[in-house]
């Protein structure tokens, strides 16, 4: 099976009925037994007996990708996902058919593949860049840079068998990130990054697939449709479906819901496709480390692009209750003030100050900004002078997971605005769930009425 690209006709990967056989030995001897009786009894003239089964990983894959395009793949556990991802790095070969990738492959597929334990974080970048390809002189030149993008700059010089699991993913993230790859292949590995991170590397890998191609691992399908165009969904090692992602995500889904719910919830199964989606976000709670009410909003002000010469800058932002109060527990339609402190270091005829909410994928999902005040309550700003916008607004209802929030400020107008400086994610914030959400975000319902009449048309 395969499809055409809207981007390119170029391939990527092209995999043509690719199988998968492992062998399977009950007991560690049988192994050994393995190697050397079949030989043995082929010499005495018996009949040879196998020690072992075989199992199929993988029956007759196939898929072309072309560039510029994105592939998730979706399955439940032990279903070829990963078995597949090896086979397109080409660290496990296909006992038949074949697997062509035009390009530099890199991959990200398990926590510290690729990483020796002994060696210090700067000696694997260079190892990891040197299988990649990169010569020394190249290393050297983006060394700052995967470091910057680890943010583990003091640990850089230690053995990364010291390092925690999130530690390990920063860097390997930021060194495939940094190998100039046009395939990149990433398993779930980012869950293991904090929020912040994680928002970051979605930032690099919604850039990236803008003209690279990514092959992309998840068993949660709201990824797979927020970063991917089409997904391939394995079951038992075989193509169940190959197609658009939103598509082969919902019939994924549809198939789980299905499959693992009891017959109350499958008669919910005609809910809409999104209150489907958020089940699954749900499911996958697991993998957020909750905030706790003592630290739900961490302020990050790092990680943040600003313009030269600075005209302006961002010092403070922070999240607080109407009252001024620290809020300790986020529930939806609760009322929040979110203040943006900056300094103008410039003239700014028309200080334009906003933010925007964005979920863990970095999808935006609302915002607002200071032009929706009027003209003549918005004073210029002198250099030196401080610039405070405060936004009074009632959180929505937010299916659970991380949350981070994005500040700007820019000077001008809606069309014609010079951004300063602007805050990735300068508060982060994780909220629990809340069954009020159906979708993305939920709100206040204030009443719902359904009137039956015996009188048509009244
Ligand atoms: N080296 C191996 N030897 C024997 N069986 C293997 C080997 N690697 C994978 N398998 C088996 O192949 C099947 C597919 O495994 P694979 O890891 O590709 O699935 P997956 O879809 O990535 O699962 P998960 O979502 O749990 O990571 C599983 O049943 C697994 O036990």
């Amino acid at each position: 099976m395969s499809y055409n690209s809207p981007q390119s006709a170029d391939p990527a990967i092209i995999v043509t009925g690719v199988s998968k056989c492992f062998h399977i030995y009950s007991k560690p001897q049988d192994r050994l037994k393995q190697a050397i009786m079949p030989r043995v009894q082929q010499a005495l003239g018996l009949k040879q007996k196998a020690y072992n089964r075989e199992f199929w990983a993988l029956k007759n894959v196939s898929f072309t990708l072309n560039k510029g395009e994105t592939l998730g793949i979706i399955g439940r556990n032990g279903s070829g996902k990963s078995t597949l991802l090896q086979l397109i790095c080409g660290t496990l070969s296909p006992t038949h058919g074949q697997v062509q990738t035009f390009g530099r492959v890199a991959a990200l597929l398990e926590l510290g593949a690729g990483f020796n334990p002994e060696f210090t974080g700067r000696e694997n970048v260079y190892l990891s860049a040197a299988f990649y390809g990169l010569s020394k002189e190249q290393t050297d030149e983006r060394f700052d840079d995967i470091v910057n993008f680890s943010e583990i700059r003091d640990f850089i010089d230690q053995p990364v068998k010291t390092y925690s699991s999130g530690m390990f993913v920063r860097l390997a993230f930021a060194t495939v990130a940094h190998v100039d790859a046009d395939i990149l292949i990433i398993d779930e590995a980012l869950a293991v990054g904090d929020a912040i991170f994680t928002q970051k590397c979605m930032r690099f890998l919604r850039k990236f697939k803008e003209e690279k191609t990514l092959l992309f691992v998840s068993h949660d399908s709201t990824s797979v449709i927020a970063l991917c165009d089409k997904a391939l969904w394995l079951s038992d090692g075989q193509t169940q479906e190959l197609g658009d992602a939103k598509e082969t995500s919902e019939h994924y889904l549809n198939f789980i819901l299905g499959a693992t719910q009891d017959k109350s919830l499958q008669e919910q199964t005609q809910a809409s496709s999104t209150a489907r989606k958020l089940r699954e976000i749900w499911a996958g709670e697991h993998r957020y480390a909750s905030a706790g009410p003592m630290s739900l909003f961490q302020s990050n002000l790092q990680d943040s692009p600003q313009t030269d010469p600075l005209g302006a800058q961002i010092k403070h932002v922070n999240v607080t209750a109407e009252d001024g109060s620290d809020i300790r527990a986020l529930t939806g339609g609760e009322v929040v003030t979110l203040s943006i402190h900056a300094i103008a270091f410039t003239e700014l005829k028309s200080p334009v100050l906003g933010f925007y909410i964005k979920d863990r994928l970095g999808q935006f999902l609302f915002g607002s900004n200071t032009l929706s005040i009027e003209d003549t309550l918005r004073p210029a700003a002198a250099p030196g002078q401080a610039i405070n916008a405060q936004f009074t607004f009632a959180i929505p209802w937010l299916a659970s997971g991380d949350y981070s929030i994005q500040v700007a400020i820019a000077d001008g107008t809606q069309q014609d605005h010079t951004s300063h400086h602007w805050i990735h994610d300068a508060v982060i914030f994780h909220c629990s769930n809340d069954p009020s959400a159906s979708g993305l975000i939920g709100i206040p319902m204030l009443d719902i009425q359904l009137h039956v009449s015996a009188q048509p048309g009244l």
